[in-house]
């Protein structure tokens, strides 16, 4: 079964949205001024906690202090941490000094190189993307070759390339962001639409 995160969440429509469609993670970028999905660890609360309980709050950071993501961990305003920076595996060992929820770290796929750092994460999951997050765009999935561990795909996925994604890399996860977007913000259709495709994968 592949499951689904919607991510980069920014307005109480947004939460309403997933909350219809029903995915099993969704996202919030904190902290992180480059991008335009960014959020403050405030309005990160102030939209989790609208969440239907059922889909897991994960917060994206971008090389933040290990302290953040632990607290709002430990608040209960995330439920899983999503590193998309350089954090390296000394960041990744104090922040499970700090915390136990799950572990996501992202890499940046432009070479089987890549991959191959991949595997050697001591992340709970591994993170396939293209660029530096919330590009909108895809690589090359040949590149992941055979994984032993749980990934979750990411980049440039949309409406018509999801099921294709799903059956050619097998990923347990998929993670989209602007493909369920229309002129910059989250759409109710493509979200429902999207959650529908993976759903109706699972049958
Ligand atoms: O979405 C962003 O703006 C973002 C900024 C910084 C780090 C990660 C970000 N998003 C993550 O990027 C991938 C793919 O997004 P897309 O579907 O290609 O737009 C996804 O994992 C988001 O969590």
């Amino acid at each position: 079964m592949t499951r689904i995160k919607i991510c980069g969440l920014s307005r109480e429509e947004d939460i309403a949205n997933v909350n219809e469609a029903g995915p099993d993670y969704c996202g919030f970028i904190i902290q992180v001024p480059r991008s335009r999905r960014n959020v403050s660890p405030e309005r990160a609360a102030e939209l989790s906690i609208r969440l239907d309980g059922r889909i897991t709050p994960v917060g994206v950071f971008v090389n933040a202090p290990a302290e953040l993501p632990a607290r709002l961990a430990r608040e209960g305003i995330i439920r899983m941490i999503q590193l998309h920076g350089q954090e390296d595996e000394d960041y990744i060992q104090r922040l499970r000094g700090l915390t136990d929820v799950p572990v996501i770290q992202a890499f940046s796929v432009a070479s089987r190189e890549d991959v191959r750092r991949a595997k050697d994460s001591s992340a709970d999951y591994v993170l396939f993307d293209q660029g530096a997050g919330g590009t909108g765009k895809t690589f090359d999935w040949g590149l992941i070759g055979s994984m032993d561990r749980p990934f979750i795909l990411a980049g440039g996925l949309t409406l018509e390339n999801l099921t294709e994604a799903v059956k050619r890399v097998r990923p347990w996860c998929v993670d989209v962001s602007s493909g369920v977007e229309t002129e910059g913000y989250k759409d109710q259709e493509k979200i429902k639409a999207a959650v529908a495709a993976v759903r109706r994968m699972e049958e």
